[in-house]
């Protein structure tokens, strides 16, 4: 296998009510783009970014879920094999905000313990928001959970969210022995210090099995010192 033929692959999967953003934050952070229009997804959808965190190549793999009750036995089977979750609420819909812990349980029965974000998104909308700021800081204090505001509609923080979950995987795999569910401070839209890194990487070619399970494969040098570097997107 070549050097170049390998890389780290993240699959993240993004759940919360309907509506309350999640099909828009994976566009945004993978197309640059953003849409009024509200089309419901129907099951899973999926799109990848490829992005370097400590000059590694880390290709993270986006599961869009359906919002709807409706489609829980549908979505559910996507969530295995997933390494990290976003968890999605809105700022003015309280009921997405109620609905976070049981969001958790639902990828937690399928994937046992894994890195999570908490984030309320549309907070360009905070004057007509149904959530208020102590509430969200308490809920994401209680869980233990990272915590974002983002506006999708306004690219505010969205990629911090992305960019925290890689982080969070490959000091993982630096330290095989640390537990993922350690505390985690409940702040928003920090950026992470740097830390080493000694990876295990996947197969390039590799794509995720039905249920979503990726197998690992050598690890290959570091790239130490080359610049950040979006390379690519794919809508499947
Ligand atoms: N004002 C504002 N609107 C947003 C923001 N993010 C998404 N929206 C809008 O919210 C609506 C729903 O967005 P989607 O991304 O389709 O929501 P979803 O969570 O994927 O919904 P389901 O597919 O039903 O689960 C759309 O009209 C978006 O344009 C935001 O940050 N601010």
């Amino acid at each position: 296998m070549k050097e170049e033929d390998v890389e780290i692959a993240i699959k993240v999967v993004v759940v919360g009510n309907g509506a309350v953003g999640k099909s828009s934050m994976i566009q945004r952070y993978c197309k640059g783009i953003f849409t009024n229009d509200y089309k419901k997804t129907i099951g899973v959808d999926f799109l990848e970014r490829q992005i370097e965190v400590d000059c590694e190549d880390v290709r993270l793999m986006l599961w869009d879920t359906a919002g709807q009750e409706e489609f829980d036995a549908i979505t559910k089977a996507y969530y295995r094999g997933a390494q990290a979750c976003v968890l999605v609420f809105s700022t003015v819909d309280r009921d997405s905000f109620k609905a976070v812990e049981s969001w958790k349980s639902k990828v937690e029965n399928e994937c046992g313990t894994i890195h999570m974000a908490l984030v309320q998104n549309k907070i360009d909308l905070v004057d007509e928001a149904l959530v208020t700021r102590e509430e969200a800081d308490d809920l994401a204090k209680r869980l233990r959970l990272r915590f974002y505001r983002t506006s999708v509609k306004e690219d505010c923080n969205v990629s911090d969210v992305f960019q925290y979950l890689a982080r969070k995987y490959i000091d993982q795999l630096n330290e095989p022995e640390v537990t993922v569910n350690k505390v985690e401070p409940a702040a928003s839209c920090q950026k992470n210090s740097e830390t080493p890194t000694k990876l295990t990487h996947l197969n390039k070619t590799s794509q995720p099995t039905n249920n979503g399970n990726i197998s690992l494969h050598q690890p290959k040098q570091s790239k130490r010192g080359k610049k950040s570097l979006v390379k690519g997107c794919m809508l499947l």
